[in-house]
């Protein structure tokens, strides 16, 4: 009975907060008895307005604008949670859209989504915060009000992470990993779901299960990962690490020692004049994860061996901004096309374009990692939230150790 009561004071101020969506917000007795008593969460002080990083034009960095009077974003649908940012990432995908990079297809699915025009737009895929506010469909135990998160931001979403509050479906959260600080956690989950799917989904590296479980697989096979110094190569050495794979990886000379110490069986420096001699020593390769922006017609140029050339750099996005959604769309085709008959008569191999995807078995594969000691993050750069135009004036600097990450409270 204490407890009910308690609860209905932590929560009975969010139905007079969104008034209209009253139907898809959880309130107190509706989250009873599953909510175990806890002391007022920060639901309870959430105001209406808030800060975030705004883009009202696409361009160059000078193109971020802070306000401290946006509106906070909506639970739209019962399985959406809003979350209280503490920590935010930033990645090459937030600095190319904010030229305006992928803006021809993704508008697509933000207009039939919301409703809403292209304009103003919140960058940022991943973060760390507090779950505040969830819908009437989030029944997941461990979501509970206050739960610290790490989580995703779905690509076509318009508001992102570059602020104090963002929504997102459900399965793009868990709880975060206890062994690591908001910084780390804000900084594993976008580069870790993108090389997650590289591998498993896109190269079948653990068979059915290892694609739609949290199995991962792959021992035993040889994989080159191209680019391990960065925030994909980073986290997928260790996660092919944690899976018995061979790993060779290429990256330049001052990140070797770096590279080594993530647990790579070889590393070879790509700017010596003979690498792609010390690379075709070790193959051929089951996998190359093209993390380092080398793109499909790298492969044909190659002159290893292997059977399946996984590129995170395709031509799909830029295409279609090109060329308008018909004309890009033929010209994918013909591009995979091209790249695969050349690579498939010179390298006997196929080339696939990977992409990031934000499955929830994934977040799984990578939560029982960062458990078991096997996953660590890589931070390159901290920044304040005030200082978010010099976060993306690193990343654009290029030459990344690991992740940008931006700070909204101190820990
Ligand atoms: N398709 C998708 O959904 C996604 C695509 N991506 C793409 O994947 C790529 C990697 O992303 P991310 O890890 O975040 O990027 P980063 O910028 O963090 O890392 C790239 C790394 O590659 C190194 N590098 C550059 N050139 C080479 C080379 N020729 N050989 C080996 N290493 C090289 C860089 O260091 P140095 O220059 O010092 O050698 C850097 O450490 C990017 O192109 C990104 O756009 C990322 C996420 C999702």
């Amino acid at each position: 009975m204490q407890a009910a009561s308690a609860t209905v004071k932590r929560f009975g101020v969010l139905p007079r907060l969104f008034p209209g969506r009253r139907q898809f917000v959880a309130t107190a007795s509706q989250c009873e008895p599953t909510d175990p008593p806890q002391s007022p969460p920060p639901s309870a002080r959430l105001s209406m307005k808030m800060s975030g990083w705004q883009l009202h034009n696409y361009g160059g960095i000078e193109e971020l604008q802070l306000s401290d009077k946006l509106k906070l974003p909506q639970i739209r649908s019962s399985d959406e949670c809003l979350v209280r940012v503490r920590a935010t990432a930033v990645n090459p995908i937030d600095l190319a859209m904010l030229g305006g990079y992928g803006s021809t297809l993704l508008n697509q699915f933000r207009c039939q989504a919301n409703d809403d025009i292209e304009f103003p737009l919140t960058l940022g895929r991943e973060f760390c915060g507090e779950l505040v506010q969830k819908g009437m469909g989030v029944r997941h135990e461990q979501l509970q009000l206050g739960t610290r998160v790490w989580g995703v931001v779905p690509i076509p979403n318009s508001n992102g992470a570059h602020a104090e509050y963002v929504v997102v479906p459900a399965s793009c959260l868990a709880p975060a990993p206890k062994l690591l600080d908001d910084s780390e956690a804000s900084s594993v989950l976008y580069a870790g779901l993108t090389a997650w799917s590289g591998m498993y989904i896109t190269g079948g590296l653990g068979g059915p299960c290892g694609a739609t479980t949290s199995a991962g697989g792959g021992a035993n096979k040889r994989v080159l990962v191209l680019g391990g110094s960065g925030s994909v190569g980073s986290l997928a050495i260790q996660m092919l690490k944690s899976q018995g794979a061979q790993v060779l990886a290429t990256c330049s000379e001052n990140a070797v020692e770096m590279v080594r110490q993530l647990g790579a069986d070889c590393v070879v420096d790509y700017t010596k004049p003979d690498a792609m001699e010390q690379l075709c020593t070790y193959a051929p390769y089951d996998i190359v994860l093209d993390c380092a922006g080398q793109g499909g017609q790298a492969a044909a140029e190659s002159q290893y061996d292997f059977r399946q050339y996984i590129t995170f750099s395709s031509p799909l996005l830029a295409n279609i901004d090109k060329k308008g959604l018909c004309l890009g769309a033929l010209q994918n085709v013909s591009d995979l096309v091209q790249t695969n008959v050349k690579t498939a008569t010179q390298r006997g191999g196929v080339v696939k374009w990977g992409y990031f995807y934000p499955a929830a078995h994934g977040i799984e594969f990578l939560s029982g990692l960062v458990e078991r000691g096997k996953l660590i993050p890589q931070i390159d750069s901290t920044f304040d939230f005030k200082d978010m135009p010099k976060a993306f004036e690193r990343l654009k600097c290029g030459h990344m150790r690991g992740k940008i990450v931006v700070k909204l409270q101190s820990e």
